[in-house]
């Protein structure tokens, strides 16, 4: 059986970068995807807007919606307090393997904890099956017409309070309108839009921040 374009980036993570090492993990799965083979990681541009809203959030529980290969977790995970978790949700059994070894690697098992099924499902168990009270941080990243559906779902389910930060990738290329439309049009949520480019590209993309205003 060929190996998969993800097997290929785990295997190249495995041979060339440092074992408990999360910034090795990062620099060289941007490593590859640039210089072999792109794929879709939020990657070392917008990687940086990410890396200092977390930073300034300094969030404790935190949701990720697509984890693909584990490289936002990885880079998200390496920037938290020693008790904060991240909860990361990915529909693909092939690309959750890849992840949890990705996340292995890197050294934190202990930070990331993997959630395998489709958003919509696993969202509304958060509370009762994944003892969260609360969202500090979300970050969007799977289909993109997902995000705004799963934002109602995070509301309705009272998984956001006053000053929860959720980041949305990709809101020019591929573009998530209905989101933004639904999301900017909210005032419950104060939006601020950072210009970017799609990962490894010089195409012009966006990431989009909402903080919910309670
Ligand atoms: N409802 C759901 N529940 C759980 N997991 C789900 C899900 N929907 C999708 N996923 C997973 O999330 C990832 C999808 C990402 C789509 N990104 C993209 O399509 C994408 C495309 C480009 N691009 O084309 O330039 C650039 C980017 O940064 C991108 O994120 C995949 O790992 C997929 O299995
Ligand atoms: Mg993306």
């Amino acid at each position: 059986m060929a190996q998969s374009k993800e097997q290929r980036i785990l295997n190249f993570v495995l041979q060339n970068a440092v074992r408990g090492d999360p910034q090795s993990v990062v620099d060289t799965i941007d490593k590859y995807c640039s210089q072999k083979e792109w794929a879709m990681n939020v990657g070392d541009e917008k990687g940086l807007i990410l890396d200092k809203i977390v930073e300034e959030t300094k969030p404790s529980v935190l949701l990720e919606l697509g984890t693909y290969c584990g490289y936002s977790a990885v880079r998200i995970a390496r920037l938290l307090q020693p008790n904060a978790c991240l909860l990361t949700i990915e529909f693909n059994p092939d690309y959750a393997a890849i992840a949890k070894q990705m996340i292995e690697f890197a050294g934190l098992q202990e930070k990331v904890k993997i959630l395998e099924g489709p958003s919509e499902a696993i969202i509304p168990q958060l509370k009762k099956k994944h003892e969260v009270d609360t969202l500090d941080f979300v970050f969007l990243d799977h289909w993109k017409e997902r995000y705004k559906p799963d934002t109602i779902l995070l509301l309705e389910c009272g998984l956001l309070r006053k000053g929860s930060v959720i980041l949305a990738d990709n809101v020019i290329v591929p573009g998530a309108p209905e989101f933004i439309q639904y999301i900017r049009n909210n005032k419950s949520f104060e939006c601020t839009n950072y210009l970017a480019h799609v990962e490894y590209m010089k195409i012009k993309d966006a990431m989009e921040k909402a903080v919910f205003l309670g």
